[in-house]
């Protein structure tokens, strides 16, 4: 099951597919410096917890190939390029434990390969793991892309449709536009695209109204951060998706990697929400879609809580209907012991 690569590192240097201009135009970005990086995630060139993650780690490398003195410095600029996605602080601080214990380069770079390479492999683990929890013929809802393009490889969401599918197990996917940035219109409509899986994309608002009329097994989705109690942060309107879903008897299954969890945050009120310019909003493509003057409110993500989240599906096995304690004990054990709890 191979997918597209959106982050290339290879002899030294770091290529980022620029998730901007898809589906119209393969483009990509080469960057040799952190700044490059950390812009490129700000402007969401590239995109989704896990990748921002990876490419903030190979970040750090260029800056540290140009002046081992940098580290600290290109450290708070990545750190600083989006809120809410935990991965993206676990990247750099797995990278600064390393950096502190050698000062060496080539380690530094074999661990950002390392993080890059797990991410994939737990991606394929959590694709078998919630494919098993789909019906034979699943009808699926999701949002946003959680995809090949956002994570190392395969995805998370999006790579529990691709193994689902690989299984002969989906019979329609529903993806929503996901505004503002239109990532399920343009992201995730190109890559289930590009592996042949039946899809229907739908406007955002015509979710509840799919799930009145017709079958839909579960709705799944990917995650920015998964707090202690299970609350998890992902894209704006993921939490009115799993009001309707509960409303309508249909399941909510949430997929991510274990570097997505935040034991930190007790709860999802303690997860920074990222907010945009309202121009996300008031202008499309730099064409005024509002009266010039309107203010606008542009929180890009959400946070649902766990009371509405039937599944948590990550590289360590599963969790259904998520507590504390759950959590706890899924985190506490390592990904050969797998299992459902
Ligand atoms: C595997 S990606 C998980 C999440 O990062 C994804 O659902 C999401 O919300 C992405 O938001 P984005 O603003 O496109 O980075």
């Amino acid at each position: 099951m191979s997918s597209v690569q959106p982050i290339v590192w290879k002899d030294g240097r770091l290529r980022l597919l620029d998730q901007r201009s898809l589906p119209h135009a393969v483009c990509w970005l080469e960057c040799t410096r952190a700044e490059e990086v950390a812009e490129a995630i700000h402007a969401m060139a590239v995109r989704g917890a896990p990748a921002i993650g990876i490419a903030a780690a190979y970040g750090l490398v260029l800056a540290v190939r140009r002046d081992p003195e940098a580290f600290d410095r290109a450290y708070a600029l990545l750190a600083a390029s989006r809120p809410t996605a935990v991965n993206l602080r676990w990247a750099l601080e797995r990278m600064r434990k390393l950096w502190q214990q050698t000062q060496h380069v080539a380690h530094l770079e074999a661990e950002a390969v390392r993080i890059h390479d797990e991410d994939l492999a737990q991606n394929l683990r959590i694709g078998e793991l919630g494919a098993a929890l789909l019906p034979e013929q699943a009808r699926v809802l999701t949002h946003c892309n959680t995809g090949a393009l956002a994570t190392g490889g395969h995805g998370t969401a999006l790579g529990i449709i691709r193994t689902a599918h690989a299984q002969s197990r989906i019979a329609m996917v529903y993806h929503t536009e996901t505004r503002p940035w239109l990532q399920g219109a343009r992201l995730t409509a190109w890559e289930l695209q590009q592996e042949g899986i039946a899809s229907r994309l739908i406007a955002d608002g015509a979710a509840a109204h799919l799930m009145a009329r017709e079958k839909i097994d579960w709705v799944i989705v990917g995650a920015d951060r998964i707090a202690a109690n299970g609350d998890t942060a992902n894209k704006i309107g993921t939490y009115a998706l799993a009001i309707a879903a509960r409303h309508h008897g249909v399941r909510v299954m949430v997929a991510a990697p274990s570097s997505t969890f935040d034991l930190r945050c007790a709860s999802g009120s303690e997860i920074p929400i990222e907010e945009r310019p309202a121009s996300e909003l008031t202008e499309f493509r730099g064409l005024a879609v509002a009266p010039a003057g309107s203010s606008a409110f542009n929180p890009v993500f959400d946070v649902t809580p766990a009371t509405l989240i039937d599944a948590i599906v990550c590289e360590r096995g599963v969790i259904l209907a998520p507590t504390a304690d759950k959590l706890a004990r899924l985190l506490a054990q390592d990904a050969t012991q797998a299992g459902v709890s």
